[in-house]
């Protein structure tokens, strides 16, 4: 175990890393810290790392081994091609990090924690692009459902539809106790149809009665609303959102790792199989629909309307 630990210590630690593990101190010291955590935690490192897009903004504490992603896309944080692509990617960076236990999902705008997908992907554009589109979405909720971190949702602002759905993807969301917030698989609302695994992932949270009562009225929940029927697992005052989700991280990263994300896959396979089964079907069955004329068209409104009520 010692070696192991001086092994990896050397390789992540510069100069001064060097010199103080010739003197021993570090090593003993860490190596107690360490014999003291169940091993899958790893050692604390004081480092901190960022990486960041345009669009999303990552910050690593590899002291708490906590990740916190801001989208970062404004005006309304809306799912672009390109954001789900860097999503993905930054999650499988995340995901590659040893120390990275436990990710916080949250949005740099005020109000809006996403508007989900971005429309203007999803109307007169080709069927190649539709395609990509829609294989962008699937992998993040694939990626993002399955993932071996603790996910929570520190929802800070208004949620719909695939903001809705990058919640759900996750462990545990907290909610801003603000009604002008709203949360819900609202597809209906746009005369599209929320797809199978959007569906289930709903119902794997709040089962099968609520999931059809919101899903066919595109229901959209004020945060209490959201809690009781339980799309949110916690509402708290908006200035509380962040230290709510860390102190619920630190529960969740008190749990042994390999205990927790066996558990978390034994629930959660045989949704994400069913989509993995069909994927290719899925990808055809959302470029036919949303290519037909009657869908375009109500697209074409839904935005025509978002823009009308501003004027
Ligand atoms: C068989 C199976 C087949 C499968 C069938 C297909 C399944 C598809 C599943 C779809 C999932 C989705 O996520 S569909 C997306 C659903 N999303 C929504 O309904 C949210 C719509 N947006 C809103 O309600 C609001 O914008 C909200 C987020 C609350 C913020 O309100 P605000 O007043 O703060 O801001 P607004 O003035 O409305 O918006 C600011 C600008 O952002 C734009 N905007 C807002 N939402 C946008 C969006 N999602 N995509 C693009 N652009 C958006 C507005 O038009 C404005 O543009 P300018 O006027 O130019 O400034």
């Amino acid at each position: 175990m010692a070696l192991r630990v001086v092994s990896v210590l050397k390789r992540r630690l510069g100069g001064p890393g060097q010199k103080l593990l010739r003197s021993g101190n570090l090593l003993s010291a860490t190596q107690h810290r360490w014999e003291k955590m169940p091993s899958s935690v790893g050692f604390p490192v004081t480092s901190r790392r960022s990486f960041s897009k345009t669009a999303l903004i990552v910050d690593v504490d590899h002291n708490l081994g906590i990740a916190t992603m801001k989208m970062n896309n404004p005006p309304v944080n809306s799912l672009s091609l390109e954001l789900l692509t860097n999503f993905v990617i930054d999650l499988e960076k995340l995901e590659n990090e040893k120390r990275c236990r436990g990710l916080i999902i949250t949005s740099a705008s005020p109000k809006i924690f996403s508007a989900g997908l971005d429309i203007t992907e999803m109307y007169g554009k080709s069927s190649a692009h539709y395609a990509e589109f829609w294989k962008a979405v699937q992998e993040l909720w694939l990626k993002l459902y399955m993932s071996n971190m603790v996910v929570i949702a520190a929802i800070n602002g208004s949620s719909p539809a695939g903001g809705c759905l990058i919640s759900l993807a996750g462990d545990y969301r907290i909610m801003a106790d603000n009604p002008k917030y709203t949360i819900g698989l609202n597809e209906t609302l746009l005369g599209i149809v929320a797809p199978f695994w959007f569906k289930d992932t709903l119902v794997n949270t709040i089962g099968n009665r609520a999931s059809e009562h919101a899903l066919q009225l595109g229901l959209l929940f004020s945060p209490t609303d959201a809690l009781r029927v339980g799309i949110v697992d916690q509402v708290v005052p908006e200035d509380k959102v962040q230290d709510t989700a860390l102190n619920v991280m630190s529960r969740w990263l008190s749990i042994p790792d390999h205990a927790r994300q066996l558990t978390k896959t034994m629930m959660r396979k045989p949704t994400v199989d069913r989509l993995l089964k069909q994927r290719e079907a899925d990808i055809k069955n959302f470029v036919s629909f949303i290519s037909r004329d009657s869908i375009q068209k109500s697209l074409h409104m839904y935005m025509k309307h978002l823009k009308e009520r501003k004027e």
